[in-house]
């Protein structure tokens, strides 16, 4: 079994079935890429893994902890975290600033704005919020506001948000989404260099150059299901992926 292993997920939106009977298993340490084309239920499965939705039915554990039941700051805690579609950062704040939130959230459980004057000055965690912001390429710019940055430098903040929090699965969703092919190669350097401290990754991504590059698996949702799971090669080569995916496009 993997690190992370989804059962038998339901999940209904009124009339609609958005989630049909999914079982998906990530192995640890490995890029696990979740590819269909628009509406195929991949967002709404990750809301399950954070706590932003309930399945219906089904099971989803982690590391030998269910997340089903769990706000998502526990979820946070047992080591998953996640990088939206469209940054969730601070923009009034400088990057480092940026950084030490979830630092800090991560050590202490939560976090008040009222702490701030008297964590700032704590050296530790404003060393790591630095190491991190190396990391992701940022270090030059750790006391610009991030209302400043790029789209692209954005979101490679908030990757650094994410990995400072030390995770063990980090949720990517559509990581290079909105970039230009410089800023979505950088990004995926980036996510290759990360992958080397054996962080798993899940990634939902519509970009093929980016899941090819990344992905040692692969599963092909369409309709709320899983019609296809394999290796990149095979996935390519697949018709019925060809024919959900991109309407018979080649991949
Ligand atoms: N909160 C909601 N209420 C009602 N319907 C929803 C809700 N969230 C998603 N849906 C519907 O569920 C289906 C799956 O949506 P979902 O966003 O998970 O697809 P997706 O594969 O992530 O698509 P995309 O690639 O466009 O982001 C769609 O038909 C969508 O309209």
């Amino acid at each position: 079994m993997g690190i992370l292993s989804v059962k038998g997920v339901n999940k209904r939106f009124g009339g609609l079935k958005a989630l049909n009977d999914v079982n998906i298993d990530v192995e640890a340490g490995t890029v696990h890429a979740i590819i269909g084309p628009n509406g195929a239920g991949k967002s709404t499965l990750l809301n399950c893994f954070v706590g932003r939705l309930e399945p219906d039915t089904g099971t989803v554990d982690f590391d030998g902890a269910s997340l089903l039941n769990r706000q998502p700051h526990e979820i946070n805690q047992l080591g998953v975290s996640r990088v939206f579609q469209t940054p969730e950062i601070f923009g009034d704040l400088t990057l480092v600033e940026n950084v030490m939130i979830p630092a800090l959230a991560k050590r202490d459980g939560a976090f008040s704005i009222n702490a701030w004057s008297a964590v700032a000055a704590e050296k530790d965690i404003v060393d790591r919020a630095m190491a991190m912001l190396e990391d992701v390429d940022l270090g030059s710019k750790a006391d610009v506001t991030a209302n400043e940055l790029s789209r692209g430098d954005k979101r490679r903040l908030e990757l650094a948000m994410c990995l400072v929090q030390d995770p063990k699965l980090l949720l990517l969703d559509e990581p290079t989404a909105g970039m230009s092919r410089a800023d979505t190669n950088k990004t995926i350097d980036l996510l290759k260099k990360i992958g080397e401290r054996g962080i798993t990754k899940i990634v939902i991504e519509h970009d093929m150059h980016v899941v090819f590059s990344l992905a040692s698996k692969i599963s092909v949702m369409a309709q709320g299901t899983v019609i296809a799971e394999g290796k990149p090669e095979d996935i390519k080569g697949d018709p019925r992926v060809q024919e959900a995916y991109l309407g018979g496009a080649h991949l």
